[in-house]
């Protein structure tokens, strides 16, 4: 029997059939998710929140977790500074060690966030055995239980992640607007479920950011009269966006300054007629090489993706490659020959990682300045 400081013992299952023993803490509980593992050593607050981790297990590589507790939510203009949305959005969280907080501006502890939210925490368990399943047979389904056993895994593996819309969980369900500090205009974000960093990084060029939800028609979108079109990041298999790609091609012949990030790159690929392909088991992490092909640079940058234009052959028509991964060659970011149009698979918002990248933001201000 091993020693919980929580007191209940934690669960992993993954679907090939592991079954690993550790114990439960953050809410008793059990949900069923994709198992991903990101190997960011730090901004645990960040990932946590970020929406395109919605239908997945988190598993973190870096053994100690918890370090620096969770701060207070502080917003400027509706936009929070130190968190990407309202809540946790994981089904659970996987760590080798689960800490109690030394931190100054530490408002609880992770396991109180995770109880506060009902959201299910899995501690000593090995994580490394977890990371190389998945590594070598690519992503899968599994179940997180915290203070409670597993009877029956296929009763809850029913709901596959590849074949879920998590968006309307995860989108705004009316307009929200952060109103700028400049006088740059208005530029829409349709919002699939955007991280608030990638607002920050708008606002902060001076616009005021609209966000919109996913489903938004063209002329609900072009009745904001904005200046620039910006599709953030989201949960889930862009491939089942299929409305929201039609609606996309309508809003590009406004031939308006547009910008995709990371869901917004896969589906502006889908819409202009190239491929998006599900991944072995993804990029998540912050410290992920990027090479930018018009320059030679190369830039660290944080990734959060399980699906990827995968090589320049998927890339759609009259789109060049702009950035790609030095590792495995998967596209990380785009732009048009003649259009104002560029993306990034990669997040230049960076958090919770390295600031190498948010010039991309300044790129578009200026592309929406010579637009008038
Ligand atoms: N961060 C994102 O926008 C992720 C996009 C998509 N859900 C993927 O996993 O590839």
């Amino acid at each position: 029997m091993i020693y919980c400081k929580s007191d209940y013992l934690g669960y992993v299952y993954l679907e090939d059939g592991t079954l690993l023993q550790g114990c439960g803490f953050g809410a008793k509980g059990i949900r069923a998710g994709e198992v991903v593992f990101s190997t960011a050593m730090n901004g645990y607050p960040e990932s946590l929140t970020d929406p395109s981790y919605r239908g997945q297990i988190l598993v973190l590589t870096h053994p100690l977790i918890g370090n620096y507790g969770v701060p207070r939510k502080q917003a400027v203009e509706g936009i929070y500074q130190n968190f990407e949305s309202d809540s946790i959005q994981v089904e659970g969280l996987v760590v080798t060690e689960v800490t109690e907080p030394y931190k100054w501006n530490s408002e609880r502890s992770l396991s109180k966030w995770l109880s506060d939210e009902e959201i299910p925490g899995v501690s000593d368990v090995d994580t490394r055995a977890i990371v190389k399943r998945v590594r070598t047979e690519g992503s899968m389904m599994g179940i997180i239980a915290s203070g409670m056993e597993i009877d029956d895994p296929k009763k809850y593996l029913q709901k596959r992640y590849d074949e879920t819309d998590f968006s309307p969980l995860t989108s705004p369900k009316t307009p929200v607007v952060h109103k700028g500090r400049g006088d740059k205009g208005i530029v829409v974000m349709i919002d699939c479920g955007t991280k608030h960093g990638i607002i920050k990084g708008l606002y902060d060029q001076g616009f005021t950011v609209v966000r919109v939800p996913c489903w938004f028609s063209p002329k609900e979108i072009m009745d904001y009269n904005p200046k620039g079109i910006i599709f953030g990041n989201g949960p889930g298999n862009p491939n089942l966006y299929v409305n929201q790609v039609k609606n996309f091609r309508e809003i590009l012949e406004y031939k308006l300054p547009t910008m995709g990030i990371c869901l917004g790159h896969q589906l502006l690929t889908i819409a202009l007629g190239g491929k998006v392909r599900k991944m072995k088991f993804g990029h998540r992490a912050i410290n992920k090489a990027v090479v930018d092909l018009t320059t030679g640079e190369g830039y660290i940058t944080t990734h959060n993706h399980g699906y990827a234009v995968l090589s320049k052959d998927d890339v759609p028509k009259g789109m060049k490659v702009w950035f790609y991964n030095p590792d495995d060659g998967t596209v990380e970011g785009m732009y048009h020959e003649k259009l104002p149009i560029i993306t990034t698979q990669f997040h230049p918002e960076a958090r919770p990682g390295p600031w190498d990248v948010t010039w991309v933001f300044k790129k578009f201000a200026k592309m929406v300045e010579s637009n008038g």
